[in-house]
């Protein structure tokens, strides 16, 4: 208990900052115990199939991670890798094979692709009941009409945090920085609603820093290394970094986010790190979103938290 307020702090998160790594084992122990008990009630084994094409050192990292934590929660993942110089063709013959597969409940494929295809038309080919990326056109409309949809990974695990630190959401205004389409728009769409008063911010806003500073919630996904500084944050703001930028330090390299942590930890009420924040989130919602596709798929009950 705080001495002068009576308020309970929370041991858990020392100096406002949001351990998205411990979050993250949590929602995948949550995601194997309901794997554990599909298999021995119904027999079924959820399938995720991770699609990489090409070689990148660090998508294949994230690859084999996806891999790994897959069967740690009881699944089973299928890792097909195809050359950087295969066509569009085969890679469109390998999603209808893994669309037609019942083993298969959840499909990602890799992105960036290569520039000789066209991505849009790639994902707008897997079955939208089977996009756990929730990036397919049909799964963008359903969120953004408020419908049942396969919700991003990465903005579904940063609501998830934001509701655990925050609770009821409803009338905080909100800004987010960047318009992607797997990160900020999606999260901009799951903050209204929640009944947040959403900014979508990017490169062409006027005075950043004065948006910034209006903002009871600041999700930070532009990719650009430790551009929000701490000057730019409304004290006592709930701060989520979405940034992973490799750069280098002396003869190391290193990751930071899109926040400068060390002058925004002193102001933000509340802060996720990078590592150990929002990445780490992104894995675990991928997983959850498997199994919530495997239930939708098999007519069963959705596990109640995991998804919106
Ligand atoms: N179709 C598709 N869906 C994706 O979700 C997708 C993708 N393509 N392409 C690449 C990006 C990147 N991404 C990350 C996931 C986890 C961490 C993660 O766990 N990061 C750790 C650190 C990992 C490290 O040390 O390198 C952390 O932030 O703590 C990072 C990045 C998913 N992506």
């Amino acid at each position: 208990m705080d001495s002068q307020t009576g308020a309970k702090v929370d041991a858990g998160s020392r100096a406002g900052i949001i351990d998205g790594k411990a979050f993250a084992a949590g929602v995948r122990a949550d995601v194997a115990r309901h794997v554990a008990r599909l298999k021995s009630d119904h027999g079924i084994i959820p399938g995720l199939a991770v699609v990489l094409v090409g070689t990148d050192p660090a998508s294949e990292v994230y690859v084999r991670n996806k891999g790994i934590q897959t069967r740690e929660a009881g699944m089973q993942s299928f890792e097909h890798k195809l050359s950087e110089t295969a066509s569009q063709d085969e890679l469109m013959a390998l999603i209808a094979r893994l669309n037609a597969d019942p083993a298969v409940h959840g499909i990602l494929v890799q992105l960036p692709l290569p520039r000789h295809m066209d991505a849009d038309a790639v994902i707008n080919a897997i079955d939208p009941a089977k996009d756990v990326d929730g990036f397919h056109v049909l799964n963008v409309g359903l969120l953004g009409t408020g419908q049942k949809a396969m919700v991003p990974c990465t903005p579904l695990g940063c609501l998830m945090l934001l509701r655990d630190r925050l609770g009821d959401l409803s009338g905080l205004n909100a800004v987010v920085i960047g318009r992607s389409n797997i990160v900020g728009k999606p999260m901009a769409q799951l903050l209204l609603r929640e009944s947040c008063t959403v900014t979508v911010a990017h490169s062409r806003t006027r005075d950043l820093a004065a948006v910034c500073r209006g903002a009871d919630i600041l999700v930070a996904a532009v990719g650009r290394p430790r551009m929000i500084r701490g000057d730019w944050i409304k004290p006592g703001a709930t701060v989520i970094d979405v940034g992973i930028n490799r750069i280098a330090e002396g003869d190391r390299t290193r990751l930071v986010g899109d926040v400068d942590f060390d002058s925004a930890v002193g102001v933000a009420g509340a802060i996720t790190p990078v590592p150990g924040g929002v990445g780490p989130m992104t894995i675990a919602c991928l997983l959850a979103n498997t199994l919530t596709a495997c239930c939708r798929a098999n007519g069963l009950a959705e596990p109640e938290g995991l998804t919106v």
